[in-house]
């Protein structure tokens, strides 16, 4: 008997995300706006040509709508998308307003805690190659953005640096430290992520070791394409604190982590969009959650703008493609507490009130 819950109620839902990167958090219509915007000033450094190509771009993918699952961006299609947000997010007024919008754009889908992640970048005059912004200035602009909505919202947000393997060592050694810096500041872990064909993990291991001694949590990005060659050193040598993806799984790896659990955050639509799954009934997702209903496993985004999704959609597919009800999502959704990098008390009380008030509300 179906059980699935609607996408009305999932809305409704409390809900944690813990795996939403901020340049792909960034709305197509935003995009396209900033695009259009870009081509009618009198002064832009990029050419009309190139401006229109990446608006024809978007507005492609725009008609493309991933809601069916058949719409499919390859991995290098969503890197080049990204090469285009980084463009326009090298202008700090754009980044501050795209991240508050990416903040409300949460919290109005009944998101309470939200780990944002984003990279750091040092951003250089395309003529002069001058430093214009610093990686510093770069992540001051978006824990400014995070402080003040916090002071006017009830969601809670911390923020996660990013280590980008295709960016080598020394440019993540530097993430590393400024998150050191500003770890009283909202920043509480480290994500190693990037384009999986460029690289390996296995040549950061240093860096792991500096967040463990810095007492930075970590996520690693894994599993994403079949070719990972990581996946064991991650598993059995780093041990991080959360792993994103891993859907790209031997049976004996995912017997492996059934035995020595580490928490997933799973990230539907990205996973079905880049060809990671053929179906969603395919995802790994449900042999964790079958095998042991205690699994850590978090429900995330990933990109929700280039993915043209949000988190409640991402829980209507699953609830939809394993027949789970409204109270088990519900669980599920209460369960990413654990998982969750900030386990202050203050915190972790906060969401628990949350959502015993809901289930009380609407399961007793
Ligand atoms: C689709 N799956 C994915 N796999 C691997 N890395 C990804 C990713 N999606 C995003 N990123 C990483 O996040 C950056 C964009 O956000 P920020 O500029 O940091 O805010 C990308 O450049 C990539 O390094």
């Amino acid at each position: 008997m179906s059980k699935v819950a609607s996408l009305e109620q999932l809305k409704t839902l409390p809900k944690i995300e813990l795996h939403a990167h901020l340049s792909g958090s960034v709305r197509y219509s935003t995009i396209l706006r900033l695009l259009n915007e870009e081509l009618a000033s009198d002064y832009h450094e990029t050419s009309d040509e190139k401006l229109k190509s990446e608006i024809q771009l978007m507005e492609e993918l725009k008609s493309k709508p991933t809601t069916n699952c058949t719409s499919h961006r390859s991995l290098t299609e969503c890197f080049q998308i990204f090469t285009i947000l980084h463009r326009l997010l090298s202008n700090l007024n754009i980044l501050e307003q795209v991240t508050n919008e990416i903040l409300h754009d949460f919290q109005s889908d009944n998101c309470v805690y939200l780990e944002l992640r984003t990279t750091p970048r040092n951003i250089f005059d395309s003529k002069t190659g001058e430093l214009k912004v610093s990686k510093e200035q770069y992540l001051k602009t978006v824990v400014n953005v995070i402080e003040s909505f916090e002071k006017e919202n009830l969601m809670k947000v911390r923020l996660i640096l990013s280590v980008d393997r295709a960016k080598g060592l020394q440019d993540g050694l530097e993430n590393v430290e400024l998150a050191k810096k500003f770890k009283s500041k909202h920043v509480i872990g480290i994500d190693f992520s990037g384009n999986p064909h460029v690289d390996s993990f296995q040549n950061y291991e240093s860096l792991f070791q500096l967040c463990d001694s810095y007492e930075l949590k970590t996520t690693v990005h894994i599993a994403e394409i079949w070719e990972d060659k990581d996946v064991d050193f991650i598993l059995k040598k780093i041990r991080p604190d959360r792993i994103g993806h891993s859907v790209c799984l031997t049976k004996e790896q995912i017997d492996y982590l059934i035995r020595n659990p580490i928490p997933i955050e799973i990230c539907p639509t990205s996973n079905l969009v880049t060809k990671c799954v053929d179906v969603i009934e395919n995802h790994p997702f449900y042999e964790f959650y079958t095998k042991k209903d205690t699994y850590p496993l978090v429900i995330c985004t990933d990109d929700f703008g280039i993915f043209d999704t949000s988190l409640s959609r991402e829980y209507s597919l699953i609830s939809t493609a394993f027949n789970l009800s409204f109270k088990e999502m519900f669980d599920l959704s209460r369960r990413s507490i654990k998982c969750i990098f900030d386990q202050s008390n203050e915190l972790v009380s906060f969401l628990e009130m949350v959502f015993n008030e809901f289930e009380k509300k609407n399961f007793e």
